[in-house]
């Protein structure tokens, strides 16, 4: 996988960072000593400080990098400088625009393999999907550089001649914050848009996973955006506030928790900041009695088990319908106990670690809370030790399947955030869409039906802003994504995304004289 990319496809990041790049590569080898903050068009260090942070490697537990949070006066100048490139961005035509953005993916295509193994040694992911993660980065950049250069505003017709036009403006610095679970996906989706809008964005990702924004930040800046376009800041709450407040930013687009982004939300509000808030779910999935079971199961897989089930639209309730249940559980827990679990950097490996030792116990703590509640666990549910020493410190569980599941439980109804499905059995269409609504999340839903005519009356009803039919969790970058309810509001990707990243400006024309009421 990595020879594919061959050595001079890295990063002066990567290089730098690395005496031997193919060892360096490698689980178990990485480290990061260079700064990981990126402002003006070049890494630096923070000018403040507002403590420090470890970065590790999942796989391992290894310290990967230790890394200084900003302070206000890093924050500061980051959004200074990408104030003052925002004065040359916004600008340039929609085309002009669309060309760096389309240089900007065809790097990010040429790196592919290093930007994927950098994300796998940081997040923990398979590296066979840190590829399609960052398929769907790149795929998300040549999707807004299409769209920068048909960006336009309406003519409307007054009366006597008169005439007004509207004008899609950018909004100016956006600030982007990031989860852990798909820290360079997360930055392409917010960056793309933004910039392609015209505007500037400070990033920050999560202190968990530093690395890969970094990589993003270099090729903008190699594909040719005006210096500081595009900034990096790193650290927690205290730096992700310093960004919410400052009078210079124009609009904060967040992706994490719930709770996180209700404090977003309220810090927003105290500038009258539009914010973008993609949080977190609990999803259902409706498996009908007439689907196609071998579908129906790969879904199931799909929908609770990509990296580690660290996924907000996973859906984790797999609501089945009765006649089939046994089934399908069976089948499901199968294949569940046949994933390959271990090295994120091997080719067959589809389940690494999950990001840290306190999230592994979390999750453990949800499949043993679902027990003394009477949940029965089918398979999985421990701790998993690899037979590769240099993994036995790693953060790896076996995946679970619970079944004698009620709605009432915990790992029915809170976000579990690893991989653990809930099955749950149902009888009828109406019974089983008013327990899949019955929670106050709305990221996602997904149903597997033939019924044609049943599968579009079910997603009508579901209150959930991204549904599947006979499908889970794929991620065309044309389609909008985001939540209903206290999943959040505003979309990424899709052409309405546009509206989230601009502002329309009207414009009335007089060609006759004044007319006054005075
Ligand atoms: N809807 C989506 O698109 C989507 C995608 C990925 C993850 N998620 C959700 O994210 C959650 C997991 O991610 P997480 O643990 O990183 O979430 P989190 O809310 O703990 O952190 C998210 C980001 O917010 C920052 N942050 C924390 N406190 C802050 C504060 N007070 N002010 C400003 N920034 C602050 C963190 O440093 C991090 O960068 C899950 O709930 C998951 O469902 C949602
Ligand atoms: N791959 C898209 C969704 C990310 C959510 O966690």
């Amino acid at each position: 996988m990595f020879l594919r990319a061959g050595l001079v496809g890295l990063s002066p990041l990567v290089r730098s960072l690395q005496p031997s790049p193919v060892a360096a590569m490698s689980t178990g080898t990485f480290v990061v000593s260079q700064p990981l903050n990126y402002r003006g068009g070049a890494r630096v260090e923070p000018a403040d400080a507002s403590g420090t942070e470890k970065a590790f490697e999942p796989a391992t537990g290894r310290v990967i990098a230790t890394f200084t949070c900003s302070g206000e006066k890093e924050v500061n100048l980051a959004v200074q400088n990408a104030k003052a490139a925002f004065k040359i961005w916004s600008q340039k035509s929609g085309m002009e625009r669309c060309r760096i953005l389309l240089e900007a993916a065809r790097i990010i295509r040429e790196r592919e393999d290093e930007i994927a193994t950098v994300e796998c040694i940081n997040n923990g992911k398979s590296i066979f999907e840190a590829r399609l993660d960052i398929d769907t980065s790149w795929q998300c950049l040549e999707y807004y550089a299409g769209l920068a250069a048909s960006m336009a505003g309406e003519h409307i017709q007054l009366p006597g001649g008169s005439f007004g036009y509207t004008r899609r403006e950018p909004l100016g610095v956006c600030v982007g914050i990031g989860a852990w679970n798909y820290p360079f996906q997360i930055a392409s989706w917010k960056s793309a848009p933004a910039l392609a809008c015209g505007n500037a964005m400070v990033f920050k990702p999560s202190p968990f996973t530093p690395v890969s924004a970094l990589l993003l930040a270099e090729i903008y800046t190699e594909a040719g955006v005006p210096p500081g376009l595009f900034n990096v800041v790193q650290g927690g709450a205290a730096t992700g506030q310093f960004l919410c407040q400052h009078h210079d930013v124009a609009k904060v687009s967040f992706t994490g928790s719930v709770p996180t982004g209700m404090k977003i939300m309220e810090m927003s509000a105290k500038g009258i900041k539009p914010v973008t808030l993609e949080l977190g779910g609990k999803s259902p999935l409706i498996i009908f009695s007439d689907c196609d079971m071998n579908n129906a199961v790969k879904g199931a897989l799909m929908a609770n088990f990509l990296t580690q089930g660290q996924v907000c639209c996973n859906g984790t309730r797999v609501f089945v319908q009765k006649e089939i249940l046994d089934k399908f559980t069976e089948e499901v827990v199968k294949q569940t106990q046949r994933i390959k679990i271990g090295d994120p950097l091997l080719e067959d490996t589809r389940m690494g670690p999950l990001i840290n030792r306190p999230h592994l116990e979390r999750v453990l703590g949800f499949v043993k809370v679902a027990k003394e509640q009477g949940a029965k666990v089918l398979c999985g549910g421990d701790i998993y030790v690899p037979e590769d020493p240099k993994l036995k410190d790693g953060y790896y569980m076996r995946p679970c399947v619970l079944t004698n599941c009620r709605d009432d439980m915990t790992c029915v109804k809170e976000e579990i955030f690893g991989p653990v499905m809930s099955i749950l059995s149902f009888d009828t269409e109406a019974e089983v869409l008013e327990r899949a609504n019955d929670t106050t999340f709305g990221l996602a839903a997904g149903v597997f039906t033939r019924d044609i005519q049943r599968a579009h009356r079910v997603v009508a009803e579901l209150q959930a802003g991204t549904c599947f039919i006979n499908n889970y969790n794929v991620s065309p970058v044309e389609l909008p994504f985001g939540g209903y309810k206290k999943s959040g509001f505003g979309r990424e990707n899709g052409r309405v995304t546009i509206e989230y990243y601009s502002q329309l400006k009207t414009v009335c024309v007089e060609m006759g004289d004044v007319e006054s009421a005075f």
